[in-house]
């Protein structure tokens, strides 16, 4: 447990940790994501690699721009790569779809005229994926996976931060996406209420097992959160390792062995930095 594994360390099949005869659910590979403004052209990862499998809990760590969010929207079918290749279940992502869904920082996701209820059952009706009444169905079943049956009937305005993030959760697992696609889904939620989300989110990963690709720029949320993480360096981001983490959660939080893997990852993320500042001060 707890084994820094080096992207050269990987082994020829790149599978990491994971079973060599496995196949990735996500593979994605090289991948160079651009961004063409009016003036500059904006390289926001490079060759970037990694694989998720089946039921893992993978999160992309890494300082303020260093291309998380793009990795996401990439894998999310909302920016094509301009080198490398995004596949899923063996098949190239070329756009959106259902198998796939976002939750996103809880400022403004839910409809505010919809209530909870019309709110998880929107994408299953759009997509044509269920009947009205097996919508209302799997919406109350998932409301209710999220503790929030009591406020079904209610509007987004009348429900907290926290709440409001449930509910958004709810929407996504309800579609029963092959992938749950999480952008510092909790940064904009204050300390305990972040707490309690990030337990709530494991607690529902053991009742249902799916897979989720959590992005986050903070150590201690990834350790927490995720069963693998990748750490990306600052701008363009490049992939500098990848990090076994099962098995902590908040009661390990102050304990010898997590602190040190969080100095670790600190370290890691910062050298660039700290040997620029060596190199100026010298
Ligand atoms: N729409 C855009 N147009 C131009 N440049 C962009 C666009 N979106 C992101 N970028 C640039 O791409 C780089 C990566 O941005 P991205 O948002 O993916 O990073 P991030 O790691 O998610 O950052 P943060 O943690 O601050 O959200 C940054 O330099 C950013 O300025």
């Amino acid at each position: 447990m707890n084994a820094f594994t080096h992207p050269a360390s990987l082994d020829t099949d790149g599978v990491g940790t994971a079973s060599v005869s496995e196949r990735p659910l996500l593979d994605v590979s090289g991948v160079t994501l651009q961004y063409k403004t009016r003036r500059h052209l904006v390289t926001a990862t490079y060759r970037v690699d990694f694989q998720v499998f089946q039921a893992e809990r993978y999160v992309l760590l890494g300082p303020s721009g260093c291309g998380k969010s793009s990795l996401l929207k990439a894998v999310g079918g909302f920016l094509a790569p301009v080198e490398g290749a995004i596949r899923l279940n063996g098949r190239s992502v070329t756009g959106p779809g259902p198998d796939r869904m976002m939750v996103f920082q809880e400022f403004d996701q839910l409809p505010p005229w919809k209530t909870v209820k019309q709110n998880v059952m929107f994408p299953l009706l759009a997509s044509g994926k269920a009947s009205r009444r097996e919508a209302e169905e799997k919406a109350l079943d998932c409301i209710a996976r999220v503790n929030l049956s009591k406020f079904a009937d209610v509007h987004p305005h009348m429900l907290s931060g926290g709440m409001k993030q449930r509910v958004a959760i709810a929407r996504a697992m309800a579609m029963e996406p092959d992938i749950l696609l999480m952008d510092e889904p909790f940064a904009a939620l204050d300390a305990l209420t972040r707490r309690k989300m990030q337990e709530e989110l494991l607690q529902l990963w053991d009742d249902l097992r799916f897979t989720v690709l959590f992005v986050t720029h903070s150590i201690e949320e990834a350790l927490v959160v995720g069963s693998r993480i990748l750490v990306l360096s600052p701008h363009p981001g490049q992939v500098k390792a990848e990090l076994n983490c099962e098995g902590y959660d908040h009661f390990a939080v102050g304990s010898p062995a997590f602190q040190d893997t969080a100095q670790r990852i600190h370290t890691m993320l910062f050298a660039d930095e700290v040997e620029t500042v060596k190199g100026l001060s010298s």
